[in-house]
Order: structure tokens, then C-alpha cells, then sequence
């Protein structure tokens, strides 16, 4: 072999040290970081310009480390706390059950909430409600054995077992009980040292909280479930006096269980924001015009997923919860519209429904003024859908005060119209703008004649009496065509469009019409 030869083997030799494998290093960390690996191994450090480059590959995978470890952590813990959150707890459990099956194992889960927390938040401000709840979280940790309570980065080489659901709701697992007398004794541990008195801001304040326990696997074998039982639990605990715990009963009436349940649900959607609006377009028949939006609350409970209205609007109704939830959905309503409105997207007005009881408190007025001079809204563009029943029952005083806001441009809707007793003189009292025929005339108006006549009516003394009217339930082109040649304003249903959250309606709204599903009608007007 010549010289030269040798000379290019050295040369090819060196470059393959030197310079290829390093890049062949360099890719494969490369790859490494786009698959997940954000700290590879690079297995050269020389000090030239690959070198400088691995050098700030090994950084970067450091700092994207750094910086996901912190999005994670903010995700599965409660800011305010420093403890798992929901979410961490949820997953936790579940990671827990899956050890527990394999194992024979029993478990228990506390729910713990405080006596008088709101008391203390209404009248001591939230930052004193803030900082009783770290003490009170900095004292369940002190209270639980280390063994049941070791908080490290991630679930899966801990047992961290205390977590804040939200507001002053904590829940424990305990992953390793005996029996149900081991979490008997854990409760009226954390009873006992709740029992003492917190110190905060200069001021010494006394709580007192109430437990309820389910156990694994007798109460429940699912993750939800078992929290959901350790709720109702709770529950029962407050009925029997506070200050105590109880353990989950399947024989305790199932439906007061429930009720009393879903009552401190709905209590905490509202602090944690858990409720949205969805909206359903109402159009003009001729033309297809989107000319209003009715405001339907949800519930997008974090374990069951979204609740329909129908499932708690009567509890809530019940439990006067109604007044808060109903001022929600009026100030949300009336946001939404101005902000679309301030947008450029179509101006439409808002119907939001009012139950009986916001009715019947002597603020409901004053509210209503007050959202409209928060928010901005034209009185004009909001509409306050009464059922016809909830209008009987409610004092001259209020009758009085539903004319004082037709009278600023608020437009009064009687919803259901047809299912209850308004006699026709009372009618043409009632400060009231339109009628609104209730979808269960609508449903049926094609195949029975007396539906069909109640509903011809209905049109037939709105336009007597000036009013206007509104059909709800319109699920197909034959009752929509029916409607619109007998002068019903507006029509509202299925036909037309669901109800919608507001990022899909502020799409519907841009062009401001609906009129594929009514072509045919438009066609003939
Ligand atoms: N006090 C408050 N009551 C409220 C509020 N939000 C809703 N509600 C009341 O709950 C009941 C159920 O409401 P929802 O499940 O939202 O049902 C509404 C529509 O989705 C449904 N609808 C609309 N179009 C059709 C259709 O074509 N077919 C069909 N089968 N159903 C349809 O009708 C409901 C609207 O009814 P109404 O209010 O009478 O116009 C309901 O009674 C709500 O009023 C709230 O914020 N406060």
C-alpha cells in the first residue's frame, strides 16, 4: 500500500473519530430528547465545537426537564395547600386499588370537611379562610402517621395519601388497614386535633369537622365511587350533629344519601367554578336570523362529566342554592353577550331562565340592574324567561318590580306557555313581552288536533295582545314550516341547532344565520 493511501486511511480514520461519531452521538440524543428521554447520555466531551454543542443539548434536556417537573406539579397539586390535588389523588387511588386487588388488601377513604368554614370565609375574609386552610393541612400532615403520609414527586414511589379536593374539603387514604377500626381511629385522631383551636391573623378560631369513611372493597371497588360514598358519608356525619365520623351505610336512606350529596356538590361547583352556559339559537322563521340565544346552564361535575339541568335545578330550587347558581347564569349570560357583542358579532338578546324562589326574594330586581351596569348590556338584548306557573305564584310587590324592567327595555318571556292556569284577563296584567309555547304542544301538534288547536291559539292571542312568540322544541321541517305559516316569531329546537357551548356559537354567530335545515321554508316566504 502506498503512502498515500495511508495517508487517506489516517485522514478517514480520524474523521470517523473525530467528527462522525460524535454526530452520530449527537442524532441519537437528538432522538432520544424528541422521544421523551430529555437527559441521554452523550457519551463524548471533547472540548471543540461538538463538544460546546452536546454540551448544550445535556442543558437543554435539563431545563425541559426542570420546566415539565414544574407544569406536572402544578397540575396535580392545590396551589394554595402545596397538596395533591383531585386529579392526583383520583389517579392515586386508582394506582392504590390495582396494588390492593393483587394483594388482598383493605383500605379506607376519609372525606373530611370543615364545620364552619364559610362563617369563617363570609365574615373573616378570604385570605384568614386561606390561612386556616394551610394550618389546617400543615396539621393533618402532622397528625398522620409517617407512614401514611410521605410527599414526594410523583405517586408512584409514595403513599401520599392527603389531598385537598377544593374549598375545605380534604380526603385520606389510608392504603393498608386491618380493619374498619383502624380508620376509626385515624378519624378521631384528625377529630380530636381539629377539635383545637387554629391561630390566625392575631385571632384563635375554632372549626370542628365532620368525616365520613367508605372502605375498600366492601363500600366500593372503583376509584369514584368510593370517594362518592365517602362524601355521602360526610354527609350523614353533619346530620347526626357534626363534629363526628360515620361510616358509608348502604342502608341509610339511599335518596336522602343522594340528595344531601348532590346538594354539597352543587355547593362546591359554584366555588369551583364548575358551571357553563350552552346556547341555543332562536330564529326568525322567514329569514333564518339568528335574533336570540337561550342561556342553559351545565354542570361539568369533575367525576360524572357533564349533569343535565333537569337533574339539579329542582334540588337546587329546593335547597335556595338556586339564588347564587340563578345570579351566576345572569351575570355569565350577560357578559358573554356584551363581549360578542363588543366583537362585531351578530347583536342578539339572551333569555335566561328564572326560577320561582329567585323570584320570590325581594333583590331579584336590584340584581338584574346590577349585572346590567356591570356588564354593559343593553336592557334591550336581555329577556328573563318566567314559566307561566312560577309567574302565579309570585307577590304583586314582584309583579310591580318585572314591569319596572320591561319598562328599562328588559323583555319578560312566559316560558311553557300552555301548561299552566293564566287566565286571559291576568295576561293582559302581566308586564309580559312574548309567549313562549312549550315544546310538549309542539311535539305532538302535527298528529293531535287539540294540541294543534291549543297552539293556533296560543299565536292567536299573542298577536291579539300585542305579544310576540316563540316556539320551543321544533325537531323537524314539517312543524317548523306549520309554525312559521301560522306567524309564529320565532322557532327554537333541534331542527335548528342543540344547544351549544359559547366558542361553537361565537362560530354560528360570525355569519349571524342558520338556514340550511330551513331552506325549504325560506324558499317560501
Ligand atoms: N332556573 C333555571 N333553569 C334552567 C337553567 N338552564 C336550564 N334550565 C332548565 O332546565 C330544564 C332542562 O334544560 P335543558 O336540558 O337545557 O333542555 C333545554 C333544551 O335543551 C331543550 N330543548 C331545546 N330544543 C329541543 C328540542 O328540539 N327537543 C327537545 N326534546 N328538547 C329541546 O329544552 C330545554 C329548554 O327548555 P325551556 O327552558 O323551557 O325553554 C329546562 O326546564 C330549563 O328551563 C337555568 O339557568 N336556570
Amino acid at each position: 500500500m502506498g503512502s498515500t493511501s495511508l495517508i487517506i486511511i489516517a485522514l478517514f480514520f480520524a474523521m470517523h473519530v473525530l467528527m462522525i461519531r460524535p454526530l452520530q452521538h449527537l442524532m441519537q440524543a437528538v432522538q432520544e430528547i424528541g422521544q421523551g428521554n430529555l437527559t441521554p447520555d452523550i457519551a463524548f466531551s471533547s472540548k471543540d465545537e461538538l463538544g460546546q454543542m452536546a454540551l448544550s443539548f445535556q442543558n437543554m434536556g435539563r431545563k425541559l426537564k426542570k420546566s415539565q417537573w414544574k407544569v406536572k406539579r402544578l397540575a396535580y397539586h392545590d396551589s394554595l395547600t402545596g397538596l395533591p390535588n383531585r386529579l392526583l389523588f383520583r389517579e392515586y387511588l386508582q394506582h392504590m386499588i390495582a396494588l390492593a386487588r393483587r394483594g388482598n388488601n383493605k383500605m379506607a377513604v376519609l372525606f373530611l370537611d370543615l364545620d364552619n368554614f364559610k362563617r369563617i370565609n363570609d365574615t373573616l375574609g378570604h385570605q384568614v379562610g386561606d390561612q386556616l386552610l394551610k394550618k389546617m393541612a400543615a396539621r393533618l400532615i402532622s397528625i398522620l402517621r409517617a407512614e401514611d403520609f410521605i410527599h414526594r414527586e410523583t405517586y408512584r414511589n409514595t403513599s401520599e395519601v392527603l389531598a385537598r379536593l377544593g374549598g375545605d374539603e380534604f380526603v385520606i387514604l389510608l392504603p393498608k388497614i386491618d380493619d374498619s377500626q383502624d380508620a376509626a381511629k385515624v378519624a378521631s385522631r384528625i377529630l380530636d386535633a381539629m377539635r383545637k383551636s387554629f391561630h390566625v391573623d392575631g385571632q384563635e378560631l375554632y372549626v370542628g369537622s365532620s368525616i365520613g369513611i367508605s372502605l375498600f372493597p366492601e363500600d366500593a371497588t372503583e376509584e369514584n365511587d368510593l370517594i362518592k360514598r365517602a362524601d355521602a358519608a360526610m354527609y350523614q356525619a353533619k346530620e347526626q350533629g357534626r363534629n363526628n365520623f360515620q361510616f358509608y351505610s348502604a342502608s341509610y336512606n339511599l335518596a336522602t344519601f343522594e340528595h344531601l350529596s348532590l346538594e354539597g356538590r352543587l355547593r362546591r361547583a359554584l366555588a369551583n367554578d364548575e358551571f357553563e352556559l350552552h346556547y341555543q339559537p332562536q330564529v326568525r322563521a322567514e329569514t333564518g336570523e339568528i335574533v336570540g340565544l337561550e342561556a342553559l346552564l351545565r354542570w361539568n361535575d369533575p367525576v360524572e362529566g357533564l349533569i343535565s339541568p333537569d337533574q339539579f335545578i329542582p334540588i337546587a330550587e329546593n335547597s335556595g342554592l338556586i339564588v347564587p347558581i340563578g345570579e351566576w347564569v345572569l351575570r355569565q349570560a350577560c357578559r358573554q353577550i356584551s363581549a360578542w357583542q363588543a366583537a362585531g358579532l351578530s347583536r342578539v338578546s339572551v333569555s335566561v331562565n328564572v326560577s320561582a324562589i329567585q323570584l320570590q326574594r325581594q333583590e331579584c330586581a336590584t340584581k338584574v340592574d346590577q349585572v346590567l351596569n356591570e356588564t354593559g348590556l343593553d336592557p334591550r338584548y336581555l329577556e328573563l324567561e318566567i314559566t307561566e306557573t312560577a309567574l302565579m305564584k309570585v307577590k304583586p310587590e314582584v309583579i310591580d318590580q318585572l314591569g319596572a324592567m320591561q319598562r328599562k327595555g328588559v323583555i319578560i318571556s312566559l316560558d311553557d306557555f300552555g301548561t299552566g292556569y293564566s287566565s286571559l284577563s291576568l295576561l293582559q296584567e302581566l308586564p309580559i313581552g312574548k309567549l313562549k309555547i312549550d315544546k310538549s304542544f309542539v311535539r305532538d301538534m302535527l298528529t293531535d288536533p287539540k294540541d294543534a288547536a291549543i297552539v293556533s291559539a296560543i299565536l292567536l292571542i299573542a298577536k291579539s295582545l300585542g305579544l310576540k312568540s316563540a316556539a320551543e322544541g321544533v325537531e323537524t321541517l314539517e312543524q317548523a314550516t306549520w309554525l312559521a305559516e301560522k306567524g309564529c316569531d320565532k322557532l327554537q329546537g333541534y331542527l335548528i341547532s342543540r344547544p351549544l357551548p359559547a366558542a361553537e356559537m361565537a362560530k354560528l354567530l360570525k355569519s349571524g344565520v342558520i338556514t340550511e335545515p330551513l331552506k325549504p321554508i325560506l324558499e317560501i316566504f
